[in-house]
């Protein structure tokens, strides 16, 4: 882990109980949670003031490395900024500490689907296999959202190097901070389409589905769903998420 680098976020005055939280976590029942329905909800992972204070960052110019409109690129309407590295330490190690979890989890999920990939078991480990093959741009990012704003489904992939599971934390509080602005799963499959709408508190953390999952089919044989995430539009106020992705990008 990277701890020589400088805290653009003064006030994470409780970095261990993030750490704590994540170490103790259910993760027998996150795993079920993740296999039957493609998420799971750490709840309260982060503090308000630790939301609050990586989204007031939002507006900084320092510390991203590009920022971009979503409705220039049919992402949708709202706005977001990909991290520079170093990463703010906090999110380096969130990023850090929760990979090994989802690590094993991510190494049963591609046997099922009899895929060849498998994931080393801690992170630096992985970003050097992205890194060597051109995946070096730093995936994490925070996403703003104003009034009309929304996020069109999609599947956050930058390259041939993916790990199926991310990571969305929600920063501000739902019907205090905004109203509207769900964060909605489509699952799509030969047996049909369906869609869930996973209600998040201030510093819940979703974990989530990339691209595909394997999903009891016909006669309990496992079978490959793919899995979208978007956000409806936000009614009023202001919505922000820090999204963590395992994968680096081109
Ligand atoms: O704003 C959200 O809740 C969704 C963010 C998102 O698309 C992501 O973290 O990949
Ligand atoms: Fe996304």
């Amino acid at each position: 882990m990277n701890t020589g680098q400088i805290d653009r976020y003064p006030s994470h005055e409780n970095v261990a109980a993030y750490a704590a939280t994540i170490a103790s976590a259910d993760w027998y029942a996150l795993e079920r949670s993740l296999n039957e329905h493609g998420n799971a909800v750490i709840p309260g992972l982060l503090t308000a003031a630790q939301c609050k204070a990586l989204a007031a960052g939002y507006d900084r110019e320092q510390g991203y490395r590009s920022r971009i409109v979503m409705a220039r690129h049919g992402f949708g309407r709202g706005e977001y900024k990909y991290f520079a590295y170093p990463l703010p330490t906090l999110l380096n190690q969130l990023r850090h500490l929760l990979y090994p979890h989802l690590a094993p989890i991510a190494n049963r999920w591609s046997r099922q689907l009899n895929e060849k990939e498998s994931y080393p078991p801690a992170l630096d480990a992985f970003l050097a296999q992205c890194h060597a093959v051109g995946q070096t741009g730093p995936t994490p990012l925070i996403l703003q959202y104003g009034p009309g704003d929304y996020n069109c489904l999609h599947q956050d992939l930058y390259g041939d190097q993916v790990f199926p599971l991310q990571v969305a934390i929600l920063l501000s509080a739902p019907e205090q901070d905004f109203t509207g602005g769900q964060f909605v799963m489509t699952e799509t499959a030969t047996t049909g389409q369906r869609a869930e709408v996973i209600p998040l508190k201030q510093g819940d953390a979703l974990l989530f589905t990339v691209n595909h999952r394997p999903a009891p089919g016909k006669r309990g044989r496992l079978r490959k769903v793919a899995m979208r995430h978007g956000v409806s539009a936000v009614n009023s106020g202001r919505r922000h998420t820090l999204g963590i992705i395992f994968h680096d990008a081109c």
